[in-house]
């Protein structure tokens, strides 16, 4: 295989990956989409109820369970839980923003 074509080969490849990456970034934000509007309602529901934003128990339930799941797909768990912890973190903040309105 000469340079150009090995060259050629490796971008076509490269190519074809970073369109595949790029279908599942997309998945990825409209699945944090309609997770947000779920957790949103919630913030609506807590925040007419009197509930506090946050609810340690169930995060603790969930960080368990992604975590299981993380293992099971050969994914780190810690980065799992990190990322989850992220995610809640700014959940919290729009129930917050929401029980003050
Ligand atoms: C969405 C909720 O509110 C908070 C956010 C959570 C989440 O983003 O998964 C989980 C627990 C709560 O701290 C909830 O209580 O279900």
């Amino acid at each position: 295989m000469s340079n150009s074509s090995m060259d050629e080969s490796v971008r076509a490849e490269l190519g074809r990956l970073r369109d595949s990456i790029d279908n599942i970034d997309a998945a990825v934000i409209h699945m944090l989409a309609e997770r947000f509007k779920a957790t949103q309602q919630v913030g609506h529901l807590k925040a007419a109820h009197k509930l506090p934003p946050a609810d340690p128990a169930r995060e603790a339930r969930q960080i368990a369970r992604l975590r299981e799941l993380a293992e099971n797909a050969k994914l780190d768990p810690a980065f799992a839980e990190k990322f989850l912890n992220f995610i809640i973190a700014e959940v919290i903040r729009h129930h917050e923003t929401i029980a003050r309105a």
